[in-house]
């Protein structure tokens, strides 16, 4: 099956930081644009207070900030505590929301195993994981307010005590005094603020740092990078010495030393027993993963230096199981169109024909403009496959890649699709992926994938004269299992 991963996808954890990221910036914004003016506010009316409190008493103020420093340190404990618990609770948000959507997507599947009421427990033990963060936040919160208001209170007494003193003393008149408190109690309540706006804020750094990191990571194989040729490529494609494993399974070679040559207008079938590699080559092509070791070359071209953009642009790809979006039959195979081009109406419907979505089509009730439903799932995986072929075909692709494209539809349907695909293949490079081996009969080479290298390479009639060859093995397998 064609990889959908891309670049920094692939690395764990990076959907889930996507995921987080409309969240984080919501949180960022919101606690900067609602909280920046009450924090401005508070730090002045603070200042203000303290100098007018220094002014009308020194000895006083002194006495009155003696527990700042104490608080200072609370607050700065409390702000890492405060930023480590919304990361912990972003990342708990995103693992519900992703639960969430993977389950109620795949319904089907959970009701086949009769799974709800475990799938149930499972996203109620999330929602309480994320409620014991919340009670920890709060709980936090609790203790600095408690904290910074029992500080107010003792400013507050031990001013109404010094001052009371000075005042018997004659140190200091009543009106003063009267002053003092009144310029200390106003001072208490915008501390009281800004200890609002100093949680906001770790919060918001909190998910900021989110925020950094998604934007911090390197895209590995750039979109917008690489040179764009004028012209429009010819097609021939070189593998040579290719080495790859996936970045997720460093240690599970995928391809070791590969070599093949499409050969341009021709078609090249790739077989192989399942996990021998077929899909990754076509990803290699796309240029989804670079090689580890070894090139490819498009036209002499090495992929590596050539715009992903524009090469994709001349590949046309049918996948094993092709994912359509919501939309219509018609919106998905516009779809395959590079941006900025138009198809006239008569090409548009020579392209249906030809990949066989008509037929279907006629028997829905808005014809092309039936909505297919989320991720397709409207339409029967044969239907999916048909719009898929229309969808690669839309763009006149130089490079034609086949991955099973046809395993999900009926002999009957298969071999009128097969024939159609053939006719369209020509004058096009092509590589089909099958694992049916009649479906490759008429391809101009075969090449038999074996310990990520190919063990063998031929025509049908070549391979399949073959004594004890590893292709002619597949195919005796493949016809017993058809057999019994
Ligand atoms: N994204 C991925 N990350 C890690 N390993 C992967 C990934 N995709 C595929 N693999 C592994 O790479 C190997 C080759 O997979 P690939 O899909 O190319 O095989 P295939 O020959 O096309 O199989 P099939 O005929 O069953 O579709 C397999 O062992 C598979 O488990």
């Amino acid at each position: 099956m064609l990889n959908q991963e891309v670049g920094w996808f692939d690395q764990k954890g990076t959907g889930e930081l996507v995921n987080r990221l409309a969240t984080d910036t919501y949180l960022v914004g919101n606690s900067l644009s609602q909280n920046l003016s009450d924090g401005l506010r508070s730090t002045v009316m603070v200042l203000a207070g303290t100098g007018m409190m220094i002014y009308t008493s020194p000895q006083l103020a002194l006495i009155s900030t003696c527990v700042v420093p104490c608080v200072a340190g609370i607050a700065i404990v409390y702000g890492r505590y405060v930023r480590k618990i919304t990361r912990s609770l972003l990342d708990k948000l995103a693992d519900i929301s992703k639960s969430a959507e993977e389950r109620l997507g795949n319904v089907k599947t959970v009701k086949t195993f009769s799974r709800e009421n475990e799938e149930c427990k499972t996203y109620d033990n999330l929602l309480g994981e994320a409620l014991q963060l919340g009670y920890k936040e709060t709980l936090a919160r609790a203790m600095f307010f408690g904290t910074t208001g029992m500080s107010g209170n003792i400013i507050i007494i031990s001013v109404l005590y010094y001052g009371g003193n000075l005042v018997i003393q004659d140190a200091l008149s009543i009106g003063a005094l009267t002053s003092f408190i009144l310029y200390a109690g106003y001072s208490a309540i915008s501390l009281n603020g800004l200890s609002n706006f100093y949680t906001e804020l770790n919060k918001g750094v909190g998910s900021a740092q989110r925020i950094w990191e998604i934007l911090d990571r390197k895209c590995l194989i750039p979109t917008n990078a690489g040179m764009i040729p004028e012209i429009k490529p010819r097609g021939e494609v070189i593998f040579e010495g290719v080495n790859f494993n996936f970045p997720a399974r460093p240690d599970s070679v995928v391809l070791n030393d590969f070599s093949l040559v499409l050969r341009h207008g021709q078609t090249t079938a790739l077989v192989g027993r399942s996990g021998s590699g077929k899909s990754t080559i076509a990803s290699l092509l796309l240029r989804l993963y670079d090689p580890l070791k070894g090139r490819i070359l498009l036209d002499n071209l090495d992929l590596r230096d050539v715009s992903p953009v524009w090469l994709r642009k001349h590949i046309g790809a049918v996948s094993q199981e092709p994912v359509l979006f919501s939309g219509t039959i018609r919106e998905n195979i516009l779809y395959g169109l590079n941006p900025g081009d138009t198809i006239k109406e008569s090409d548009f419907e020579d392209i249906v024909r030809k990949a066989h979505v008509d037929e279907f089509a006629e028997q829905l009730p808005n014809g092309l403009d039936t909505l297919v439903g989320q991720r397709g799932m409207m339409l029967s995986g044969g239907q999916k496959q048909r719009v898929a072929i229309a969808r690669a075909l839309i763009k006149n692709p130089t490079i034609l890649i086949l991955d099973e494209a046809t395993s999900a539809l009926d002999s009957v349907s298969e071999e009128l699709v097969q024939n159609a695909l053939e006719e369209l293949a020509k004058g096009r490079t092509c590589l089909t992926i099958a694992h049916r081996l009649s479906t490759i009969r008429n391809a101009n080479t075969i090449a038999v994938l074996d310990n990520g290298q190919v063990a063998e390479q031929g025509t049908y009639d070549e391979l399949i004269t073959r004594d004890s060859g590893t292709f002619k093995e597949l195919v005796k397998k493949q016809a017993f299992l058809m057999n019994t």
